[in-house]
């Protein structure tokens, strides 16, 4: 069964992890059972559109007089006015310092843990105020967090593999294996795959064979499986600190725009306390947040129920509305997940059993969502939601039927009867099937 995608957070001591963690996973609109699996990893939500808010009241597939928006009830997560927050495993990958990968700091294992993650989210303090052991200070260059932790990545797989480089070649020669055999053979403790390692090596259109590489070819291999396996978005975190802009400018001139995020962790943490404390009306994510005040100014007399602030509180939101909300359109944690979902290209998928009425048989509407990874297949979504039981066939909409080997992508069926509704990237409702099960 295909495993569930898993996001790693990365990043030297201090530079706001845990905070982002728990912005991410202190959703106020958690449903389920999901709390923190263990000290390491725990569920986060990632906010896709939700197929509901494809089915407005009298569309061709919701004839009734209520949109679907009103009647969709996730089991896990939430979904308001079409806004879903799906779970999703997050690893916190802690005790990374300089030399990590000759063991310092915890090194060795927290490398070890990232074995497991198919993206990365690397937390840096773009404030300057920790140096790159974590410790205070004021001016540190947070670029250099950005070079070194990659590096460090690079030089553990590239140590791992140069330890046995001697014996690798010579079976490779003896077994007469090919680059992408021989590669993925020393590669698949990272959870990568031959098309993993087949595309690294199409990119490099390497001349020599793998027998002939020299050192700096295999530091080139390394790099673009590293680019490959551990596709990363960097959280420019804190901000809110004075010292950032200048950090931030510089850091964007040498990164791409789409590998960046700009984030106030603790801004967002400190948001979800004072709406649950009902104080304020602030939904995970937004750029902006309604107080008592300006309920009452919009015409409710009872400020929509929320508390009054004391001037000291009103103070501290109200910067925090210049500088963070305003500013740079929100804190943006809910975007680190989103960019590291694109980067995976994970696809959405609404399984449900009623055709018609989007129903699981429980009155609930499009109940369930799970994410599978780009590439994935019409059976690898039947069995991440079925398990097991066996396949008798699967139609897509209007009666067509496709392979279990299709690979999910957008627009290639158009929609009618629904039993699965299948979403790609983040945006689009891209393929709809309709799909039976029986004994085979
Ligand atoms: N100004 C500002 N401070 C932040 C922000 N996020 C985190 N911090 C502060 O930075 C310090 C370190 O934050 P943590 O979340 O504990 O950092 P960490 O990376 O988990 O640190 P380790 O547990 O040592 O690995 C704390 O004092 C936080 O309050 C932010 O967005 N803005």
């Amino acid at each position: 069964m295909p495993r569930d995608p898993l996001i790693g957070l990365v990043g030297k001591p201090s530079s706001g992890k845990s905070t982002t963690l728990n912005s991410l996973t202190d959703a106020s609109s958690k449903v389920g059972i999901f709390t923190t699996i263990d000290p390491q990893r725990a569920i986060g939500y990632l906010q896709i559109p939700c197929a509901c808010s494809r089915f407005p009241a009298h569309s061709p597939h919701n004839p009734s007089d209520i949109p679907l928006t009103a009647k969709c009830k996730p089991n896990y997560g939430s979904c308001i006015d079409g806004k879903r927050s799906v779970p999703i495993e997050l690893l916190d990958v802690a005790g990374l310092v300089p030399g990590a990968h000759e063991g310092k700091g915890l090194g060795n294992r927290f490398l070890d843990d990232l074995r497991h993650a198919d993206a990365l989210v690397h937390v840096v303090d773009v404030s300057g105020c920790t140096d790159a052991e974590g410790k205070a200070t004021r001016g540190y260059d947070p670029s250099e967090d950005i070079v070194w932790l990659r590096s460090e990545i690079v030089r553990w797989i590239q140590g791992n593999l140069m330890e046995k480089w001697g014996s690798i070649k010579r079976r490779h020669l003896a077994v007469k294996a090919t680059a992408v055999e021989t590669l993925q053979t020393q590669f698949s403790g990272y959870g990568s795959t031959s098309a993993v390692v087949a595309r690294c090596l199409d990119k490099l259109q390497l001349k020599e064979p793998l027998q002939d590489w020299s050192d700096e070819t295999i530091e080139r291999v390394v790099n673009a499986f590293t680019d490959e396996k551990f596709p990363t978005v960097i959280a420019l975190n804190k901000i809110d600190h004075p010292d950032a802009d200048k950090n931030i400018a510089k850091i964007a001139k040498s990164h791409p725009p789409s590998s960046l995020v700009l984030t106030s962790a603790i801004s967002e943490v400190f948001l979800r306390r004072l709406a649950k404390q009902g104080y304020i009306r602030y939904v995970e994510g937004d750029d902006y947040l309604l107080t008592r005040d300006d309920l009452i100014e919009e015409g409710d007399p009872d400020g929509g129920g929320l508390k009054e602030m004391d001037e000291k509180l009103k103070t501290r939101v109200e910067n925090l509305k210049d500088l963070v909300l305003y500013r740079f359109g929100g804190t943006g944690v809910v975007q680190v997940l989103s960019r590291a979902a694109e980067l995976l290209g994970l696809v959405p998928v609404f399984p449900v059993k009623n055709a018609s009425s989007f129903g699981s048989g429980d009155g609930k509407v499009f109940r369930d969502c799970v994410l599978v990874r780009r590439g994935a297949t019409v059976g690898d979504v039947y069995r991440k939601v079925m398990g097991d039981a066996p396949l008798a066939y699967v139609d897509t909409v209007g009666g067509v039927r496709v392979a279990e080997d299709d690979v999910v992508e957008v627009g290639k069926n158009d929609v009618s009867c629904l039993i699965f509704l299948v979403l790609r990237t983040l945006l689009t409702v891209a393929y709809i099937l309709s799909f039976k099960v029986g004994r085979a």
